[in-house]
């Protein structure tokens, strides 16, 4: 938990707003990425184009609150942010700014983000969204992240809501639709991460933070990335198999899932630290491309 330190002295309180570290609390590439997938949920949502307030108003809210759940993690995990080699140089540790500058930061961003869904977009929305924020920056960082090895399969749902928000953010109602979305994010979030936790063990060791490769060890977490991208697969075939997309999404997205497979079959076999890596710098490139065909496929169909 947060409390004031050695690394974060108080002759941060006396250097006026430092508006680089707040921008870097925000975990802004993650951010653009979720809000990527609000936006295909949005657009996915409807045959034409979304009306312009659900749209901007909408992915807007849900950006800010996106950014203001990630500036909460911040908040909470300075202490072990500050102790692993990945992360010491964060904004907290570094005392580029003051926890209690952090977590104004993190409230207002959430609360204008929530008001905005509320009042211009719909309550329906504005509450699915707060939930993803308590998921993600209170469930997930404060409790389960020390709790479980499962911590990010079960997190992940937070991160995986996105497309689902997009989606009530227009329609005003929850279909089958965007949670088949939902189950592709979060079909994605365990070799994701995990990938990235086999390269970064030791730092994970370091701060008794129980993930997969520290608890179970790094051979079980491959294998189990190699499960998951499997499955991924599999998910990935439904928009199309339930008729919500059509043959443009398919061939992309199996040429995508069978790279992915390849990289996580290469991990299996080889390099530790090379090839998990490689495979995380993938995933993320790969949930940029998925959700980039699910829109050309549908606004393709939408054309013709
Ligand atoms: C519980 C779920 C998730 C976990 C545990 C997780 C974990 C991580 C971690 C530890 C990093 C490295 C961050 C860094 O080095 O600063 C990362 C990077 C990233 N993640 Fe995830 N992630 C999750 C879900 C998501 C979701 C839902 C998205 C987007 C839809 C996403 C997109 C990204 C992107 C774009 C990066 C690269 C950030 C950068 O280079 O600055 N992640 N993730
Ligand atoms: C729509 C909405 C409000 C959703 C919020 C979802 C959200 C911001 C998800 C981010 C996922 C992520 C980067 C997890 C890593 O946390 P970590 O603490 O394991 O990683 P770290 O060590 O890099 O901080």
């Amino acid at each position: 938990m947060a409390k004031l330190n050695t690394l974060n002295p108080p002759s941060s309180l006396n250097k006026g707003i430092n508006w680089r570290a707040l921008y870097k609390l925000t975990k802004p590439k993650v951010v653009a990425l979720i809000v990527l997938t609000a936006v295909v949920g949005a657009c996915l949502a409807t045959s034409g184009l979304p009306p312009w307030q659900a749209l901007l108003v909408g992915n807007l809210g849900i950006g800010l609150m996106a950014a203001g759940a990630a500036a909460f993690n911040h908040y909470i995990d300075s202490e072990a942010d500050a102790a692993m080699a990945r992360t010491h140089k964060r904004p907290l540790p570094t005392g580029a700014i003051a926890n209690w500058q952090a977590l104004l930061w993190a409230s207002l961003l959430s609360v204008v983000g929530f008001a905005m869904l509320y009042w211009w977009v719909n309550p329906l929305t504005a509450w699915l969204t707060a939930a993803s924020l308590v998921g993600y920056a209170v469930i997930y960082t404060l409790w389960l992240k020390r709790a479980t090895p499962q911590n990010i399969v079960i997190g992940g749902l937070a991160g995986a809501m996105p497309p689902l928000l997009g989606w009530t953010a227009v329609n005003n109602a929850i279909s089958a639709e965007p949670l088949l979305l939902v189950m592709l994010i979060f079909t994605w979030t365990p070799p994701h991460f995990w990938a990235l936790a086999i390269a970064r063990r030791e730092d994970y060791a370091k701060v008794n933070i129980p993930m997969l490769p520290v608890t179970h060890g790094v051979g079980f977490t491959k294998k189990l990335i190699v499960l998951y991208s499997l499955l991924l697969f599999a998910v990935a075939w439904l928009p199309f198999l339930v008729g919500m997309s059509g043959v443009l999404y398919l061939v992309l997205s199996c040429a995508l899932n069978l790279r992915f497979m390849h990289l996580a079959w290469r991990l299996y076999k080889g390099d530790n630290q090379r090839d998990a890596m490689r495979l995380f710098a993938f995933s993320i490139v790969y949930l940029m491309l998925l959700f980039v065909a699910l829109l050309a496929d549908h606004w393709l169909f939408a054309l013709l």
